[in-house]
């Protein structure tokens, strides 16, 4: 029986959460630091001295979060009046009692997941701080470059949608397993194009998705994708074509740019071919982890498909406009999504939220903050049960679309771990790797 092991932190030198504190996150705040001085000439012309003061104080709270940050200072309570701000400054507590003392809550001995979280919330704590600036989206510029550098792999993708929806009506049920499998899997690989693991630098998608995928498919470590087919054609509904229907898919979206036209597609097939009548996106509240979705980029990248000259990526941006117009697609920002807990605290610190999700037939989350909070970014032995590390987190049928970039990882068969490690030391980090991982627990 295994007991909860230790969070992942910055304790233990050299690892990846040290690596990542002192090297990474430094880097991102010192590009934060450089867009918004970048922007000074925008904020002086939008709002005059009263934009400029209000740079020059958003940046220097900025370098005094990174000098805290090197220096591993504790961690400090937030000041601004944001709606989620009692609930951080109680985690900040619950922290300071878990470890005994407030010195000892700090960047350095803290757990990654909540003092990289906690980053990208001071950072909104700065901009809050200076009203004229309040909204401006510090990743704003990496994101939307991102989207626009990955257009070729975009028209790839609405075209090879495009197809689909012209032969759907004569499909096999065998031929819409296999595309169902190509829309999984190009939604699971549009998640390499974080821009946090990158620090910001440009991560965009540049060939064809669809071709890519059978290379690709070594690299899926855990391949659930055959659980997640039935658990969406076990529903008791039948949907639009005759065939069994989800009545809700719930997904839990990452990176904006090509891994959001990724969920898009997924999404426009699960409806499309009536495997399911309705989706639910749920993205940030606040910009997060350098290229997480928020309802700007949301509209924005929709507004973009939109507009483009692309016969068939404008079609697709149309189609979707109007499944939001017509309530079958919605999108939702909770404040949870952006806070430090780990899933198996939901139920208890969000109830709202785990009741939403509990209306789902299934719920896909999208990439490795989310699988580093469903299994509590803990050191758990890699052939720990997914359902174990989940410690009770299961508000319904749930998959993991993950590429690997932080190094935990569980419900590897016994010796696969080791096995990678032989030959690859990198692989729980570098992003090569990948997993499809579903627990129901319903089954249970
Ligand atoms: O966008 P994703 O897939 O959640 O990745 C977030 C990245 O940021 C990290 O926190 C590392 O800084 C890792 O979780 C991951 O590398
Ligand atoms: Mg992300």
């Amino acid at each position: 029986v295994y007991g909860v092991p230790l969070s992942l932190s910055a304790r233990v030198t050299g690892s990846f959460a040290y690596l990542t504190i002192r090297d990474r996150l430094p880097t991102i705040l010192t590009k934060v630091i450089d867009t918004i001085h970048r922007h000074k000439n925008i904020f002086f012309e939008e709002y005059g001295e009263e934009g400029i003061n209000a740079e020059k104080q958003a940046i220097s709270l900025l370098s005094k979060l990174r000098n805290e940050l090197q220096t591993d200072k504790p961690v400090l309570e937030l000041t601004d009046n944001f709606q989620d701000v009692e609930s951080w400054n109680q985690y900040l507590q619950r922290q300071q009692r878990l470890q005994g003392d407030q010195e000892s809550v700090s960047w350095f001995k803290s757990p990654w997941l909540y003092v990289e979280c906690y980053m990208y919330r001071r950072i909104h704590e700065a901009l809050l701080l200076n009203p004229p600036i309040s909204n401006f989206d510090v990743f704003n510029e990496g994101k939307t470059q991102s989207f626009l550098e990955s257009s070729q792999a975009v028209m790839a993708l609405c075209t090879y949608l495009e197809d689909i929806h012209k032969n759907l009506k004569n499909f096999s049920k065998n031929q819409l397993l296999e595309h169902f499998n190509k829309v999984l899997q190009v939604s699971l690989w549009g998640n390499k194009c974080d821009l946090s693991i990158s620090a910001g630098q440009e991560n965009s998608q540049k060939n064809s998705p669809i071709e890519s995928l059978s290379s690709l498919q070594p690299f899926i470590l855990v391949d659930h994708s055959n659980l997640v087919w039935s658990t969406l054609n076990s529903s008791p509904g039948l949907g639009e074509s005759g065939i069994k229907a989800a009545d809700r898919v719930d997904i839990v979206l990452d990176n904006a740019g090509f891994e959001l036209v990724t969920d898009l597609v997924l999404a426009d097939f699960l409806v499309s071919s009536g495997l399911a009548r309705q989706i639910h996106f749920h993205g940030k509240s606040l910009p997060w982890f350098v290229s997480d979705v928020t309802a700007n980029d949301f509209q924005w990248t929709i507004r973009q498909t939109m507009a483009s000259n692309h016969k068939w990526m404008s079609k697709s941006g149309y189609q979707w406009q109007s499944y939001l117009k017509k309530g079958v697609w919605c999108y939702h920002d909770h404040p949870f999504w952006t806070q430090p807990h780990e899933f198996c605290d939901m139920a208890a610190d969000a109830p709202d939220l785990y009741g939403t999700l509990q209306k789902a037939d299934l719920v896909l989350f999208k990439g490795d903050l989310n699988y580093r909070k469903l299994t509590g970014d803990r050191d758990w032995d890699h052939t720990v049960a997914f359902s174990s590390a989940l410690r009770g987190f299961g508000p319904a049928p749930l998959c993991s679309l993950r590429t690997l970039k932080a190094n935990v990882q569980v419900g590897l068969q016994p010796g696969q771990g080791e096995k990678l490690t032989s030959h690859d030391p990198n692989w729980m980090t570098s992003g090569k790797y990948a997993v499809i991982q579903f627990y129901n627990p319903q089954s249970e």
